[in-house]
Order: structure tokens, then C-alpha cells, then sequence
């Protein structure tokens, strides 16, 4: 069942082959002069040749010299070398906003060189585009504001959605994502202000997955927020109300997927970061109908399967230990809740017993361990509620450290939103591990918010655990030319390829079987030897190639599950006879990337 296919060392070289082939074809044009300039898609910047300049009106509103696509890219670099220069010593989130500022001017300008600088310095911008830096823009929208991105649907927009979805310029929409700003990172409510949270997963969208950046809509539902201090202050771009609830919300929700899947049918909706309650009735509303997923449910999930999966690799057994294993996560939201019921489902896989499959799965929240006696016990979280007494005193609500000393847990995982709740005490406990290799997964964002840092994880609990975070943090020096190993166990690491699969499968819906598949494709990408030095995911260098494995893995699994449609010119029997490496030979073909385009005016 999970047959670890090994992928040979030449990932990256055979990523380029594929793209270094990349011919732009024409690209039409139905401007002329300084809209196109004005156009972050068409223009080119100095870069416009002399003949497109006659030709589409644009001699003179330009410098004379014509600057290559390199020299823009290089120029552009050394502006952001030189930014991170003079910026040195000021305060981290100064330097991380003033650097979000320059990608985000180039954005605005220039796509083209946008995408190009992003995707090969993606180790380097994802930390400002996405977690963590995404989260201080969240924070400090409303004063960064200077021009809109995406959609904005407002509770005060009911009953117009079907013929606002129609202001949106793009002809075609391929990916959305979808907030209400409820539950931004570990940030908690922070209204219209969570947009950046759709933008930076749909840049990632463009990086990793090559979704065309003309055919991504952010979207945001604005119905209110909870956030006082945002309702206090003048300066919110929200609506100053409450969040709507129970059948109004999700008439707003109804409403706008109605108006979508109207318009654009084959689209692809992820919705992220909403409260948890929303989160899970929203995908249980939605999942049969449109081709939708819950990223922070269904991506999250995955990405921590197969980092569990590494985990028993990297202690040296076989997978088939995988339901030996003692896990305790902390964190009974959507993402923790995710993350338990797909492993069980795996387990359940393995040893074909349904009703044992959560046995050695331990489940905390703020009020300490889950048990059946919990009161108001959530029915989501019912199916790991431990049996109090089945583990000799532990009662319910026992704080985490007593969880740890008791339970000797193989792995602790958390998704709690509560930074250093991995407390000193706790990951000294866990030295008591009966692993040989215990793992921690500190995987709340953005950094601060992280259960506990790379460093003190090192420190406290041992040099030989397997580490990972959902936000970046350095490798730690062990000294004596040691090295502990930083992961980045992130839902980037799927949710790109799970759309881009759904997207050129033509899917009617997500089903587990795709999720699974794409689990399973991440899991079996690591090397043993990468895996013994503690490396779960493949470094984010190669995310476009992992990305595009994803979504041949998606893809084969949609035709099995007979939900593939088929994209464009190729149908589902055109899909369904496709070889492996057919399927992703055609999913790179797919993916856009960023080249200029010779510009052909409409006549
Ligand atoms: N790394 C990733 O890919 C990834 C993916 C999704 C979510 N996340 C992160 O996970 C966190 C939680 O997301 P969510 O959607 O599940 O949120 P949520 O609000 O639905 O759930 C949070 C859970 O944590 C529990 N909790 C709060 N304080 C706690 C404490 N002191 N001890 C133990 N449990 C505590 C709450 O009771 C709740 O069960 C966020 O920080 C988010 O950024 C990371
Ligand atoms: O946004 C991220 O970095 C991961 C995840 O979706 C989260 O909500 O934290
Ligand atoms: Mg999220």
C-alpha cells in the first residue's frame, strides 16, 4: 500500500530540463500605450523591444534603452540586496515588512519578473510572501493598504454576488481561495484584514503549482469580526459589526460559491483559515457539490501524515510499526482534528481494524487531555476521547506534561496556536521517550506562535530528535559539526498539487482517495538516507518539482475514483490511459511559467 517509490537524485536537474524547453507562445493584447504599462500582466517595464514599442504605441513613454529580461531580474535583486544591507539591525519585523514592500511593488508593476524572482529565491521570499511575514501583513493591513488584490464580499453584498462575480476583469478563474478572516494563522480573528492570507497561498499557487497568476482569485467574505480592537479602530477596512452566525453566515457562504460555480464551473475553491466550526460544517456542506477543499483540515493533514510516516523511517522501522507509534497531539481545532483522522484512517489501513485505529492517539486542548468524560465533549473530537483509566492516572483534563511523562510518547505534535506550550519541562520529559527517536512538530504559525523554537527543542529534549515547524526557523548548530535538522512541516507542500491535480484532472470533487494519494506521493519523495538525517520533506527548493509529483498523484487518483472530467482538449479516457510518467510529463506541460510573451495587438 504505501510503496515508497525512490526518486533519483536528479529531482531538481530534470525540473529544469522540463522547463528550460519553455517556448512563450503570442500573447493577445487589447490595450495600447500606458494601460499597458499600467498593466502588472503585460508590462514589460524597459524590457519592451523597439518593434512592440511602435507597434503598441508606446515609443517614448519609455526610456530609449531596452533592458533584457536578465539585466531587470538582476537589477531587481541587487535593490533587494541592497535593501537587506542598509536594513541590518533594525528590528525584525521592520526588516521583514520593508522587504514584503518591495516584492509587493514589484507585484503591482510587473508579474512577469514578479514570478520569475519568487520562484528561484523561493527559500528566501516564501518566509515574505507566506508564513511568517504574511501574518504581520494581516496584522497591519489596514495601514499598508494601497490597492486592492482579489474580491471583497461583504454580508452587505446579499443578494448582488451572482452579478458582482461578473466585475472580476479575468475571463477565466482556475484557483480561488477563500477566507472569512476568523482564524488567520494563530492570530485569531483579524476580519478583511486575513486577504493577505488567500494572496500569499495563491502566490504560492503560482510558485509551486504554475497556476496561471491570470486565472488566481483572493477572495474575501467579509461577514463582521469579533475582534474588538479592530472594531475600535478608524482606520478598518471591514464592516464594523459583528460576525454573522448560524443560517445568515452561511447564506453569505451559499451565496457566493452558488455565484462562482455559476460563472466559472470548473474553478477550484480552497477555503482557509476559518474558525474551526465553520471549517468543518462548511467542507461537509460543500465537499459532494463543487470541487472544493479545507486546506487547514485536508492539506494539513497530509503534510503531517507523511511526516509521521518519515518519522518511523527516520528511527529505522518499517511502516508497517506506524500504528506502534505513540502520538499526542496538542490542539483539538481543525487543523489537529485533520491531522488525527487521517492518521487513523491510515491506520485503520494497515492493520484492518476500524475500531482500535486510535489507540495510541492522544488529544489535547486548552483544557488539557480529551477524555469521554469531557463535558460538552465536541462529536468531532468523540473518536479520540481516551477511556479514563486506560492509562493509570491520567484523568481527564492532565496537563500536557503529565501526558508526556505517563503516555512516553513517540511523537508531539502541535497545532494549538499557543506559542511554547512545548515548555522546557515538557521536552525534558520527553527525553523519556520510548523512541529511539522521538519527533516534535511545533506546527503552529506564524513563528510565534510555534508550540516551541527549533533551538530549545535541540536543547531540551535531545540532539537526536527529528524536528519540524510549520513556520521556518535556522538549522541548529550542535556544535562539533553537528547539525539539527529544521523541517517545515507546511501545507505548502500539498495543497499546491492537490489543486493543480484537481485542476487538470478536471475533477467534479476532492475525495479522500485524492488526498490520500497525495499524502502518500509526499511521504514516499524522501530518499532513507535523507530521512536518517532527519529530512522529512523535500527542501522548498524543489517545491515546483514535488508539487507537480503531487499532482500526477492526484490526478491518476481522480481517474481511478472516476471524478476526472479531463482539462481542456484532453478527456477522461485520454487521462485514464496515460502511463505514471505520462501523467506527469502532462502536468508540467501545464504548469505556466514566467517568460515575456511577444505581444500581438487585437485587431
Ligand atoms: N503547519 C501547518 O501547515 C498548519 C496548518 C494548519 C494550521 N496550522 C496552525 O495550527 C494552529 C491551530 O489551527 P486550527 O485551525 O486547528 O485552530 P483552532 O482554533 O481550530 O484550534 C486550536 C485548538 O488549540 C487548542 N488550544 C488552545 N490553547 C491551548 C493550550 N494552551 N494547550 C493545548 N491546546 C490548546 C484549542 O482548545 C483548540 O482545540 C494555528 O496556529 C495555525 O496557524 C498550521
Ligand atoms: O498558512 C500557513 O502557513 C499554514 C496554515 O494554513 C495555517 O493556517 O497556519
Ligand atoms: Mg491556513
Amino acid at each position: 500500500m504505501w510503496n515508497l517509490t525512490r526518486f533519483a537524485s536528479s529531482r531538481l536537474s530534470r525540473t529544469r530540463r522540463l522547463f528550460s524547453s519553455v517556448i512563450p507562445g503570442p500573447c493577445i493584447v487589447h490595450k495600447r500605450g500606458t494601460d499597458i504599462l499600467h498593466d502588472p500582466w503585460f508590462n514589460k517595464d524597459t524590457g519592451f523591444p523597439l518593434t512592440e514599442r511602435d507597434r503598441l504605441g508606446l515609443r517614448g513613454l519609455l526610456p530609449p534603452r531596452v533592458i533584457s529580461f536578465e539585466q531587470q531580474y538582476d537589477r531587481f535583486m541587487e535593490s533587494y540586496h541592497s535593501l537587506e544591507k542598509n536594513t541590518k539591525g533594525q528590528p525584525d519585523g521592520v526588516v521583514a515588512l520593508a522587504k514584503w514592500r518591495i516584492l509587493n511593488r514589484l507585484h503591482d508593476r510587473n508579474e512577469t519578473l514578479y514570478y520569475r524572482v519568487l520562484m528561484d529565491n523561493i527559500k528566501d521570499f516564501a518566509p515574505i510572501i507566506y508564513t511568517p511575514t504574511v501574518g504581520l501583513v494581516c496584522q497591519n493591513y489596514s495601514g499598508l493598504f494601497r490597492r486592492p488584490r482579489g474580491m471583497y464580499f461583504s454580508a452587505k453584498d446579499k443578494g448582488e454576488m451572482m452579478s458582482m462575480i461578473y466585475n472580476w476583469p479575468a475571463q477565466h478563474v482556475d484557483m480561488i481561495v477563500l477566507t472569512d478572516g476568523s482564524r488567520i494563522l494563530g492570530l485569531g480573528d483579524l476580519g478583511v484584514q486575513g486577504i493577505g492570507i488567500p494572496i500569499g497561498k495563491l502566490d504560492m499557487y503560482v510558485a509551486a503549482a504554475g497556476i496561471n497568476p491570470q486565472r488566481v482569485l483572493p477572495v474575501m467574505l467579509d461577514v463582521g469580526t469579533n475582534n474588538q480592537k479592530l472594531l475600535e479602530d478608524r482606520l478598518y477596512l471591514g464592516l464594523r459589526q459583528p460576525r454573522l452566525e448560524g443560517e445568515e453566515y452561511l447564506e453569505i457562504v451559499d451565496e457566493f460559491m452558488e455565484a462562482v460555480f455559476t460563472r466559472w464551473p470548473k474553478a477550484i475553491v480552497q477555503f482557509e483559515d476559518f474558525q474551526m466550526k465553520w471549517a468543518f460544517e462548511t467542507l461537509d456542506r460543500y465537499r459532494k457539490k463543487f470541487c472544493m477543499f479545507n486546506d487547514d483540515i485536508q492539506g494539513t493533514a497530509g503534510v503531517a501524515l507523511a511526516g509521521l510516516l518519515g518519522t518511523v523511517r527516520a528511527q529505522g522501522r518499517t511502516l508497517a510499526d506506524f500504528p506502534d507509534q505513540k502520538i499526542v497531539v496538542v490542539g483539538a481545532g481543525s487543523a489537529g482534528l485533520g491531522v488525527l483522522s487521517m492518521a487513523v484512517q491510515a491506520v485503520a489501513r494497515m492493520t484492518g481494524k476500524n475500531e482500535t485505529a486510535a489507540q495510541n492517539f492522544f488529544l489535547l486542548d486548552k483544557d488539557g487531555l480529551i477524555t469521554k468524560e469531557r463535558k460538552n465533549l465536541d462529536p468531532a473530537a468523540a473518536p479520540f476521547a481516551k477511556d479514563p483509566g486506560q492509562i493509570v492516572g491520567l484523568r481527564e483534563g492532565a496537563s500536557l506534561l503529565e501526558v508526556v511523562k505517563k503516555v512516553k510518547p513517540d511523537v508531539l505534535l502541535g497545532l494549538s496556536g499557543v506559542g511554547g506550550v512545548f515548555s522546557e519541562e515538557v521536552l525534558k520529559a520527553l527525553r523519556e521517550s520510548g523512541s529511539t527517536r522521538p519527533a516534535i512538530f511545533a506546527m503552529s504559525n506564524p513563528t510565534m506562535n510555534a508550540e516551541c523554537t527549533a533551538a530549545d527543542a535541540f536543547k531540551h529534549a535531545g540532539e537526536n530528535i527529528v524536528f519540524a515547524s510549520g513556520s521556518p526557523f535556522e538549522n541548529v548548530n550542535l556544535g562539533n559539526g553537528k547539525v539539527g535538522y529544521v523541517n517545515q512541516a507546511n501545507n505548502m507542500y500539498l495543497f499546491p498539487g492537490i489543486g493543480l491535480g484537481s485542476l487538470v484532472s478536471g475533477a467534479r470533487f476532492i475525495t479522500d482517495g485524492m488526498l490520500q494519494a497525495a499524502a502518500e506521493c509526499l511521504a514516499s519523495y524522501m530518499t532513507d538516507e535523507e530521512i536518517q538525517k532527519g529530512i522529512l520533506y523535500p527542501s522548498i527548493d524543489s517545491i515546483r518539482h514535488i508539487t507537480a509529483e503531487v499532482g500526477a498523484s492526484v490526478l491518476r487518483a481522480a481517474v481511478a475514483e472516476e471524478v476526472a472530467e479531463g482539462h481542456g482538449d484532453v478527456g477522461p479516457k485520454e487521462l485514464a490511459h496515460m502511463s505514471k510518467e505520462e501523467t506527469v510529463e502532462y502536468v508540467f506541460r501545464n504548469m505556466w511559467y514566467p517568460i515575456y510573451s511577444p505581444l500581438v495587438q487585437e485587431k
